[in-house]
């Protein structure tokens, strides 16, 4: 069970150094609650997920610029939540029933855009496996290269290698040496921040050849982002959506 009340009141956005937020991210919120759906069996049961965004930290803030931005609730409610898989306890957030609504999939993807473009950003780095669905068009659209970085075995060139810790397992990811340049400014992307050692892990394979702090970025998160984002230090990390779930709302 996934509890962290204290935790969910806190600010869930943290940065020491954040990149110049452009017109679209200032206005992103952590609204009011919002609704995603909850599936188990066939049943659809709604819980709490909240619409969120970069660094507005007011309450009022937050909510005035959840009202100036109706996407956020449309990708909210996009996003499936699956209780107890792939295991007892875990409230599994299902970004596939986001790609099947194609305005909620461009909305993220734009969202995303227009913050980022314009920041010369360089590289988008999309972490196995669901990074590489939101990483590509993001990088196209902000004329950036892609760089996969990816589960062990599976790049056939030279690598480097980073372990990390996750949720339910650990795992290892490898990116290409070569793939990136000193001195790039470097995006990385992925769907979800738990522990946040997935995250991490991508933020030292990039560090090895990044002299700054690579912007992260998420498409949406579960409740314990507060630990996943405390392990980010200072680093920027951008949220489009929070769940302040618990993992026994359903039952
Ligand atoms: O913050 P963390 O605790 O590290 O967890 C977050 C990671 O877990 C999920 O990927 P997963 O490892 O399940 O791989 P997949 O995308 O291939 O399913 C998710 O897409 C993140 O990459
Ligand atoms: N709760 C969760 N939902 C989807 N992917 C995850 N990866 C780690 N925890 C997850």
């Amino acid at each position: 069970m996934i509890h962290a009340p204290s935790l969910l009141r806190r600010p869930f956005f943290s940065s020491s150094s954040p990149p110049p937020p452009p017109a679209a991210s200032c206005i992103l919120p952590p609204p009011p609650l919002l609704r995603p759906h909850v599936i188990s069996s066939l049943a659809r049961t709604p819980i709490s997920l909240r619409c969120s965004a970069a660094d507005s930290r007011s309450p009022s803030n937050r909510e005035m610029a959840a009202q100036q931005d109706p996407r956020l609730a449309g990708i909210a409610s996009a996003i499936r939540v699956i209780p107890d898989f792939p295991k007892a306890g875990i409230m599994f957030q299902d970004i596939t029933t986001l790609l099947l609504d194609v305005k909620a999939f461009r909305d993220t993807i734009d969202l995303f855009v227009d913050r980022y473009k314009d920041k010369g950003i360089s590289v988008v780095a999309g972490i196995e496996a669901r990074g590489f669905i939101f990483g590509p068009p993001i990088a196209l659209a902000i004329g950036a290269k892609f760089v996969p970085l990816r589960k062990p075995k599976k790049l056939p060139g030279e690598v480097i290698s980073e372990e990390y810790s996750l949720e339910y397992g650990t795992d290892k990811i490898e990116m290409h040496v070569g793939a990136v340049e000193a001195g790039e400014r470097a995006l990385i992307v992925d769907d979800l921040i738990a522990t946040g050692g997935t995250l991490n892990a991508a933020i030292r394979l990039l560090g090895m050849w990044i002299s700054f702090n690579p912007f992260v970025l998420l498409t949406f998160t579960i409740s314990s982002i507060y630990q996943g984002r405390d392990r980010l230090g200072d680093k920027p990390l951008f949220v489009l959506v929070q769940s302040s779930v618990d993992a026994h709302d359903h039952h």
